[in-house]
């Protein structure tokens, strides 16, 4: 297998895992990123010194000349754009090159159906954190994946985070914990740092705070074996402060909120899927 890997549109989720990949060793020579905007490429560039990122408004065959000679291919554009992009590279694909997708809702049969008869393709549902080689990225392969080819991509995402492998039937599940997940810690922090304000915090101060606590608390759940209702009972005094906060959340039904907010999301993207076909 070659070891040039193609980003096909490289924004938040892209560029998490080219970025997590080149700390954990991938030679940024070997990568080549491809997006629509010119301004775009050159900031990619100048981020990521010695990878290759090639804008459609400059040259409309980025995408194509991205893929030839590439052993991996990963799609990285919205849902939407998934299907077109693949019909638009499938000319250009060598017959063993792996077709990663990244999209939210988009099915292995879709991609398949997009795709020269036979391409081996592998969904996977990453979160940004790879950018820190701390993602969870789960792995669902396509009909033609040889179980060789499953490994190769495998040990190429196993740089950005922990990889699962998963059946596709549990990636809207397993997308509105750990797809989602990530803007789900930042909404705590954002929301934490509102009502240290509404405290009486100057509201740097607050942000300070709720940024450096969250942060703190992911360290101590990163650590091998943490439990988190372990962790929290840690905090939590007998009649003390922390007491009297678990318990209004639990009062106002904070974990059914939780709740609630994962199944929309899971159910929102099985409603993209069906939109998509
Ligand atoms: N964001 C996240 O946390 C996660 C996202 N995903 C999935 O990742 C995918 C991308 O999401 P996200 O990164 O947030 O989106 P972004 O909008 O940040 O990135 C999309 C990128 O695709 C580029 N692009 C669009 N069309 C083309 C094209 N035809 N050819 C080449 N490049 C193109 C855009 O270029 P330009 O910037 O020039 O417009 C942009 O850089 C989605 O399918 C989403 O479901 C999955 C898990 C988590
Ligand atoms: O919001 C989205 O649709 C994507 C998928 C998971 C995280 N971001």
């Amino acid at each position: 297998m070659s070891n040039r890997i193609a980003f096909l549109g490289c924004g938040s989720m892209n560029e998490a895992i080219l970025g997590g990949l080149i700390d954990g060793g991938t030679n940024p020579a070997d990568i080549v990123a491809t997006v629509r905007r010119a301004e775009r490429a050159t900031e990619l560039a100048e981020r990521h010194h010695g990878i290759t990122a090639i804008a459609g408004e400059e040259e409309p065959d980025n995408n194509r000349q991205a893929v030839v000679g590439s052993g991996v291919v990963i799609l990285g554009v919205k849902p939407v754009g998934i299907a077109a992009l693949a019909r638009e590279i499938s000319g250009s694909l060598a017959p063993a090159t792996i077709v990663i997708s990244v999209a939210a809702a988009v099915s292995i049969e879709q991609l398949e159906a997009a795709l020269p008869a036979g391409q081996p393709v592998i969904r996977t549902m990453p979160n940004t954190p790879a950018k820190l080689g701390r993602g969870v990225v789960s792995v669902s392969p396509g009909t033609n994946c040889s179980a060789a080819q499953l490994q190769q991509a495998k040990a190429v995402l196993s740089a950005v985070g922990t990889v699962v492998e998963i059946q596709e039937g549990q990636v809207d599940a397993l997308s509105a914990i750990s797809g989602s997940g990530p803007a789900y810690a930042f909404y705590l922090a954002e929301s934490m740092a509102a009502a240290g304000v509404e405290l009486g915090l100057d509201p740097e101060l607050a942000l300070l705070l709720a940024r450096e606590t969250v942060a703190g608390a992911g360290y101590m759940l990163a650590e091998p074996g943490a439990d988190p209702a372990g962790l929290r009972r840690a905090v939590t005094s007998p009649s003390g402060t922390t007491e009297r906060a678990i318990a209004t959340f639990d009062e106002r039904g904070l974990p059914a909120i939780i709740a609630a907010g994962a199944r929309a999301a899971a159910v929102r993207a099985a409603e993209i899927t069906r939109q998509l076909a």
